[in-house]
């Protein structure tokens, strides 16, 4: 009897597996790292080889480590880096090149060129998405115009594309022997190369980046029983259904089971993501936000929401670590920021490879402002907490612009939740309480869900809603003065920050 879920979570720094009973507790976990490769100043790569290898690996060693085998899973759900752009040989499964992830900026002079003529409108309408460093589709164009032979095999049909997700439903599904090229509609959504109201991928913005669609995976639900194929049985997956597969974004989303339109979350790691629920509804953003797919379960109307994506938060206390040296490890930073009441009126704007939302600015770099000789690490490390907090309070903004929605509380999750100093400034500079859940995992969580409503595992959300439950909680306690002018620190703060590089 198949009585648990497993789910992928292959992140930016990271493969996990874990593995899901019917209340939605863990039961197995297994994680490696992955090398960040990186070529040049602003290039980020990663080896899909290492990913597939570290895939397999922590698949098998979480069952075997819980007394479990493949007889045991009902279902699997993938949960996903996203934008993160591989393009492979279809007859070899070799990747033509190393992945090329969503921090990497070598697409400047591609998405800035976008952005110079109409080309740029017609994304941002039918992708939701601004021409921007980030999405998938100018990696691809990098690729097929940098890599030797690509744009051949692509026009022959031998070249595949695909995020992580891609990738991995692939191999899994038997690689070059018949292994299913698939994508779900949320990480679709983030290519730049599909239309949020068809669901499809649209030959106009193919045309744009000179993408041949026979590359493209079919796009299917983020829920489907079918769609994605069956593991073929090597390294301890064998003859699983894949039946869930979304982005890590979207995943949290339904992990934090923001399944009603106004409900948000904010995920906190590497960078922050902030997505509101809105519904059946395609809310276009005028306030810097990116238009996606929150999910689509079976044959279900698709649900969109509005993100705010921050690329540097949690990797800026990995910055202060690594590079400054002034803590040794991440969880240092509580102790070091309340050594001290608060900033000493510095700012720190961690934008080390431009500004993601709601400013889009590829050409600011990060500052540390407002410093005298009476600063301490203790203030600087305090205002980079509270730069996680104020960038947030960025796209929270933005969302109530574009949105009408109030937030009442925030839903968190992420490594960076672990620091309730920081989840405390959180709540002062939003002024909205902070919620975070007993079941930390929600990205994991989020696709075994997905995975779990197709095959009836689960009955359905309500079902679903049932099984959150809050394990803490931080209101805010600053005045509204001192939230407004704070705040307005901030936002000179990033002025600083502007017009820093020419991207040319
Ligand atoms: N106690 C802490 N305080 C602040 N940041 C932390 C703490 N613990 C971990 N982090 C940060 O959280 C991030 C890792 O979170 P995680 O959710 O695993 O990220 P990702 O999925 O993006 O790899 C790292 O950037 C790390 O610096
Ligand atoms: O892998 P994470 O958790 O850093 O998430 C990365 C995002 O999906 C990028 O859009």
């Amino acid at each position: 009897m198949a009585d648990f879920i497993g789910a992928v979570d292959q992140g930016t720094t990271s493969t996990r597996f874990m593995v899901f009973d019917h209340d939605g507790r863990e039961v197995a976990r297994h994680q490696l790292e992955h090398e960040q490769v990186l070529p040049r100043a602003g290039w980020v790569e990663h080896n899909p080889l290492e990913i597939w290898d570290r895939t397999q690996t922590v698949i098998g060693s979480a069952l075997t480590s819980a007394g479990l085998s493949s007889a045991d899973i009902a279902a699997i759900g993938i949960t996903n880096q996203r934008e993160t752009a591989i393009v492979w040989d279809r007859h070899t499964g070799r990747p033509f090149h190393n992945a090329i992830v969503w921090q990497d900026t070598r697409t400047d002079s591609i998405a800035k060129a976008l952005d110079s003529d109409d080309r740029g409108q017609v994304i941002r309408h039918k992708a939701g998405l601004p021409p921007a460093t980030y999405f998938s589709a100018g990696k691809i164009q990098w690729i097929l115009e940098n890599v030797d032979g690509v744009r051949e095999a692509a026009e022959r049909g031998d070249a595949l594309f695909g995020t992580p997700d891609t990738w991995l439903v692939w191999n899994l599904t038997g690689g070059p022997r018949g292994g299913i090229h698939a994508t779900d509609v949320t990480n679709a959504s983030r290519t730049m190369l599909m239309d949020l109201t068809t669901l499809d991928w649209d030959d106009e913005l193919l045309g744009f980046f000179g993408i041949p669609r026979r590359m493209l995976p079919q796009i299917h639900a983020s829920s489907d029983d079918t769609a994605y194929g069956i593991t073929s049985g090597e390294r301890g997956t064998a003859k699983v259904p894949i039946t869930g597969v979304l982005g890590d974004q979207q995943a949290a989303t339904v992990g934090q089971v923001c399944f009603e339109p106004g409900e948000a979350k904010n995920t906190y790691g590497t960078g922050n993501f902030l997505l509101l629920n809105t519904g059946t509804e395609i809310v276009r953003s005028k306030n810097g936000l990116l238009t996606t797919v929150a999910y689509q379960f079976g044959s279900s109307a698709p649900v969109y929401a509005l993100e705010g994506s921050i690329a540097v938060t949690g990797s800026a206390v990995q910055w202060l670590r690594d590079q400054l040296g002034i803590i040794s490890g991440a969880s240092e930073v509580e102790t070091l920021a309340a050594q001290v009441d608060d900033t000493g009126g510095v700012y720190f704007v961690p934008a080390f490879s431009g500004l993601f939302a709601p400013y889009w600015r590829s050409d600011a770099r990060g500052a540390i402002v407002g410093l005298s000789r009476f600063n301490t690490n203790a203030h600087v490390a305090r205002a980079t907490l509270e730069a996680i907090c104020y960038q947030s309070r960025d796209v929270a903004d933005a969302m109530t612009a574009d949105s009408g929605v109030r937030l009442e509380t925030l839903k968190v999750d992420g490594g960076v939740t672990a620091n309730r100093l920081c989840m405390q400034l959180q709540a002062d500079i939003l002024g909205v309480p902070v919620s975070k859940p007993v079941v930390p995992e929600t990205t994991a969580l989020g696709a075994a869900y997905a995975a779990g409503l197709a095959t009836g595992f689960w009955s359905g959300t309500d079902e679903l809603r049932a099984k959150w439950a809050e394990a803490e909680r931080w209101e805010p306690s600053w005045s509204d003065d001192q939230r407004r002018d704070g705040y307005a620190g901030w936002r000179k703060a990033v002025d600083r920050t502007l017009d820093w590089v020419d991207v040319d």
